[in-house]
């Protein structure tokens, strides 16, 4: 069991040994994180799918209330970079795909977390976020992002997230201000972020 509020409908050693026995994101996997008012979860292949091509069949699918909202260009273009990525290695899904952060007492998909890899040589793991315009400046991409952060954690093997943000982006820095980011490198455009593992984080779910 992961820290504070966190509950997981199955506990991380369920799911590193399912992810050993060889099930895979092609499968529906129960893996759900709650945090205050959002719950995560990882989508799997067939949910990027339909996410790409009749988002309300997602929601649908995933037994939440429709919210009218279309995904931007942008997000297609990101549900189909993750669905490749997931087909590539499907063992590894939770690392490779969106997330989808569910408002838990309206039951509505509020917005995306987007994980780029599992922890590098460095012990990097890369996250993008996005909420929903209908639900922005109300807390939920810090506590989704956390939310994230902590699960990321509990992974021995992660030092850092990693976070690339364009100049301009001042919600966004915000956000990661929030949670404890510094700025790691400087470009014309864009700022890495980089969040510690915090100290005190226990590992859990260590595929050792
Ligand atoms: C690493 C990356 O993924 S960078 C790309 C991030 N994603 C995007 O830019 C996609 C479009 N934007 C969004 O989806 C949202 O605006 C997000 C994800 C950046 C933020 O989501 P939210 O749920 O609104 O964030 P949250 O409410 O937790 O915090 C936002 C903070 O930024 C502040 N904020 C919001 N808009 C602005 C703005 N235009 N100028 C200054 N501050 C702002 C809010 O007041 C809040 O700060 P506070 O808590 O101190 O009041």
């Amino acid at each position: 069991m992961l820290n504070g509020e966190i509950m997981l409908g199955v506990d991380l050693n369920f799911l590193h040994k399912n992810l050993r026995k060889g099930n895979t994101g092609t499968e529906v996997f129960l893996l759900k994180i709650a945090s205050g008012r959002v719950d995560i979860r990882p989508l799997t292949l067939a949910e990027l799918s339909l996410a790409g091509a009749h988002y309300a069949g997602l929601e649908q699918a995933l037994g939440l209330n429709p919210s009218g909202t279309e995904l931007d260009d942008e997000m297609l273009y990101a549900m189909q970079i993750r669905h490749s990525k997931v087909m590539q290695d499907p063992l590894n899904y939770p690392w490779l795909t969106n997330w989808a952060v569910i408002q838990r007492e309206e039951q509505r998909l509020i917005g995306f977390i987007i994980l780029k890899g599992c922890p590098n040589d460095q012990g990097e793991v890369i996250v993008g976020y996005v909420i929903h315009e209908s639900h922005r400046r109300q807390g939920y991409a810090t506590e989704a992002v956390q939310c994230i952060c902590d699960w990321i954690f509990s992974d021995p093997r992660a030092l850092w997230v990693i976070a690339d943000t364009e100049k301009d982006n001042a919600a966004s820095h915000k956000v990661l201000q929030h949670l404890g980011a510094q700025k790691h490198r400087e470009a014309d455009e864009l700022i890495w972020w980089r969040i510690a593992r915090p100290a005190a984080q226990t590992p859990a779910g260590s595929l050792a």
